[in-house]
């Protein structure tokens, strides 16, 4: 156990200092593709001019034999190309599989200049992270790497659900987490065959009328992550770090993801992950505020002056609580603003 002094010094002579709070940048999707796909890497810089996180995947979805081409396509996808304001990250393959550890070794060494976050998958608990942080400590001095590679863990074991604040505070590096519904559903021996998303037999239905079982009763289906996410929310609150969603595997399902991702959003995830092009729209629609209550929030704000006090508008009472709210509202629709000059105009920031 470190004491609290030694939190912030590097964990490796020459390595750069861990940074003291996480930058928040627009993140509102984790565009994964296939760096051993040809056409992939093709369309990478035209797809990271859409999004506001690009990673190259080498883990699950990545067929075994082309993990180290990937890993090759993602170098070459990254000494070719700057993606400007566009975050790039990766998913390297999990710590107990033969490719992690090279991964880790041939991308810091190779281009940790360009790489902002490393993601890492089926992260069980902080020892986990205290692994990968000093073995990155180290490459990034290999390397003479000026600023520290910051470290985001997916949640897909029940034990890493269990350890989840423990993980979020175990490095400096912690930038946040993801759900993994997929691999925690296998985890846990949830009966479910779907990445992401709800289930139709996971209900409520309505008390039988009159005592007629048989009769017309409403159903009401559940969603399976309610918990996960809440969880997974107040343990990045709490260490100063972000939660995003994760995968919706239904590509063709455009509404489903849309609700799925909204539901993430409206808990407090920043983002989520997309798969395909066409989820690429959905996140950034859901992760933007609504132009209609940013507006609402900015008039709040004034309204409330200093913040203190309680007042009416439009039948409801505000007060100090409420006016927060509508702070992270407005905070949030100007970090993005900054990025995106179209947002920007439907907030009415600019003319
Ligand atoms: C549980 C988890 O771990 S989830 C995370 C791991 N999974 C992934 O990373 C999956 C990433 N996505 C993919 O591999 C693909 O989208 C697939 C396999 C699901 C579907 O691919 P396809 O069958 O090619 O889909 P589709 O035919 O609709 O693709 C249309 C076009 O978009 C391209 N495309 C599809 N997905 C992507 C992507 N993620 N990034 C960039 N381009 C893409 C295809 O290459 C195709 O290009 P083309 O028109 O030039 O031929
Ligand atoms: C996201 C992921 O890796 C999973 O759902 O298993
Ligand atoms: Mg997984």
């Amino acid at each position: 156990m470190h004491s609290p002094r030694d939190f912030y010094r590097p964990l490796a002579v020459g390595a750069p200092d861990p940074v003291r709070e996480i930058p928040f940048r627009p993140s509102r999707m984790i565009h994964f593709f296939d760096p051993s796909n040809p056409k992939m890497v093709a369309k990478a810089p035209q797809i990271a001019a859409g999004v506001d996180i690009l990673l190259g995947n080498l883990e699950d979805a990545v067929k075994s034999e082309n993990k180290e081409a990937a890993r090759a396509g993602l170098v070459q996808v990254a000494k070719e190309n700057d993606f400007g304001e566009t975050q790039l990250w990766t998913r390297v393959n999990s710590l107990d599989s033969p490719w992690g550890l090279d991964d880790l070794t041939t991308l810091v060494t190779e281009i940790g200049d360009k790489l902002d976050v490393i993601m890492v998958p089926k992260v069980e608990g902080p020892e986990d992270i205290h692994y990968v942080d000093r073995l990155l400590a180290q490459l990034e001095a290999k390397a003479g790497l000026q600023r520290p590679i910051l470290v985001h863990a997916i949640l897909e074991t029940a034990r890493g659900m269990t350890n989840v604040e423990d993980i979020c505070t175990a490095s400096p590096r912690m930038q946040g987490l993801s759900l993994g519904p997929a691999d925690l559903a296998a985890n846990r021996r949830m009966k479910t065959t779907r990445v992401g998303g709800g289930h139709p037999g996971y209900l409520v239905r309505q008390d039988p009328t009159d005592g007629a079982i048989d009769g017309p009763r409403s159903v009401y289906q559940q969603d399976l992550w309610h918990y996960t996410i809440g969880r997974m929310v107040d343990a990045c609150a709490a260490a100063g770090i972000l939660p995003f969603y994760g995968p919706f595997g239904d590509i063709k399902d455009v509404v489903a993801c849309e609700d799925q991702f909204r539901n993430a959003f409206l808990l407090g995830c920043v983002g989520a992950w997309s798969l395909h092009p066409v989820q690429i729209e959905i996140a950034k629609r859901v992760f933007s505020p609504d132009p209609a209550d940013v507006l609402h929030a900015q008039a709040v704000i004034e309204a409330m002056g200093d913040g203190s006090g309680a007042l009416m508008i439009d039948g409801k009472m505000e007060d100090d609580a409420s006016v927060k709210q509508c702070q992270v509202m407005v905070s949030l629709a100007h970090q993005l603003a900054e990025r995106d000059p179209e947002l920007s105009q439907r907030y009415g920031f600019t003319a």
